[in-house]
Parts: C-alpha cells; structure tokens; sequence
C-alpha cells in the first residue's frame, strides 16, 4: 500500500527507497523487487538474544540505503531504546488494534475474547515502550457477531492499507511530528471520515 500510494502521486512527499526484513521469508520483499525496490534483509535469528548486535546490522543498512523515515509493517522484534532514541520521531508502526486497546501480540484474538464492538488499526510514533508511541492516525471497522481472528484481520487490514498512506504522508510533509508525548498536527489537516469504515453490507 505504501508502495501504491508512493508511485501513484506525484506529489507523495516519500519515496520508498528500500525495504528491509529480518528474514529473508517476508512477502514485502517479493512485493517490493516486482516494483523494483531495493531489498535488504538482515537476519535477527543469528544474533539470538543481542538485539544490539542485530540493530547495528540493521543500521548499516539503513545508513547504506540514507533511510530517513522508518515505517514498520508487521516487524515483530521489540528495538532497544537506543535504537528507537536514535531514531526518534522517525520510526513509524502499524498496529491492527485501536491502540492503547490491545498492544503486543494477538490483538485480534485479544479484541475477540474482550467483546469489543469495534476493532481497527493505528499508525503511532514507536517509542522504547511498546505500542505506546503517540498516534499518528486511526481507522475503525466494526467487529461482527461471526468474526474470527482471520476475518477480522482481513477488514483490518484494508483499513491499514489506507491509513498507512495517509500518516505517512503528514509525517514526511512534517505536517504531523513527535513532539514530546504527543503527535503534533502542525497543520490543520481536515479529517477524513472515509477512514471510519462502516461495517460490510
Ligand atoms: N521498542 C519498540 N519496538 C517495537 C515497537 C515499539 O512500539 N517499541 N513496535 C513493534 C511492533 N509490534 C507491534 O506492533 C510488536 C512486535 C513484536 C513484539 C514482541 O513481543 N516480539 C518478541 C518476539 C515475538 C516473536 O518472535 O514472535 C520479541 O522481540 O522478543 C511486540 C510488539 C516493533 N518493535
Ligand atoms: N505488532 C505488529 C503487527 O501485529 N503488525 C501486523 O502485521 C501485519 C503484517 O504482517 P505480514 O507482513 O506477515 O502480513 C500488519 O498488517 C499488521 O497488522
């Protein structure tokens, strides 16, 4: 999605210049080498518990790449503070909950046991604490009587594919920036109500 929303504007104040995976196995990097974006991928598995270790790798790469805007999409290693503080304010997440509603792993199955009525993704600022970086934007669908994990993961994730896009799109342009523990809109931005996905008929 934030490939699409790249190469069909013009305008689009990023551009994706490489994407990176801890494992070679990640679809994004078919995704992105039949777009012809550069690949890196930086296995965490050798280095075992020494998230150092692996972050170094990792920044290597993203110095090599001039990475300046990190967008993570379904990274599932925690980053040391130093990383993060290196990189504060530039490290975007997407998470599939209406956070800080059910941070970590399985939000789905965590939204399903809890009973909540609406579910939907978030785009936050990654701080050293998990899941719990100001957010940069939101977008909801309702859950339904017979959802499971996988059909609510499956609205959810057409909701990522369209809120994606659009926060990194203030945070690039610095219309929306960290500042301290909230996200700042430096600009008005008029709010979308197509982002509030109602339920499928
Ligand atoms: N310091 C931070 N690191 C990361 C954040 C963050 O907010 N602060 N966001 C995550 C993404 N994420 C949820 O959106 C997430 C990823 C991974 C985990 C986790 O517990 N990982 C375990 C390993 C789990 C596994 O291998 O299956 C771990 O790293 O020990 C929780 C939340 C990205 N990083
Ligand atoms: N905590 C982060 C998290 O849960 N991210 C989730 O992983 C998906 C991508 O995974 P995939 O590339 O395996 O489809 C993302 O769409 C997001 O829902």
């Amino acid at each position: 999605a934030l490939i699409d929303a790249a190469a069909a504007d013009a305008d689009f104040p990023a551009d994706i210049v490489a994407v990176m995976s801890n494992t070679a196995s990640a679809g994004g990097l078919a995704i992105a080498e039949q777009a012809g974006i550069p690949t890196v991928v930086v296995e965490s598995k050798p280095f075992g518990k020494d998230r150092a270790g692996f972050e170094a790798k990792l920044q290597a790469a993203l110095d090599d790449a001039r990475v300046e805007l990190i967008c993570l999409g379904g990274f599932m290693r925690l980053f040391t503070a130093e990383f993060v503080q290196r990189w504060h304010g530039k490290i975007l997440n997407i998470h599939p909950s209406l956070l800080p509603s059910f941070p970590g792993l399985d939000p789905h199955g965590q939204a399903l046991r809890a009973g909540v009525k609406i579910s939907g993704a978030t785009v936050h600022f990654v701080i050293p604490e998990t899941d719990a970086g100001p957010i940069v934007m939101q977008g909801a669908v309702a859950v339904r009587d017979d959802d499971d994990a996988e059909s609510l993961a499956a609205r959810v994730l057409s909701v990522e594919h369209k809120i994606y896009p659009e926060a990194l799109r203030l945070v690039a342009s610095d219309a929306a920036r960290l500042d301290g523990d909230y996200c700042r809109l430096v600009t008005l931005q008029s709010c979308d109500d197509s982002l509030i996905v109602p339920p499928p008929r």
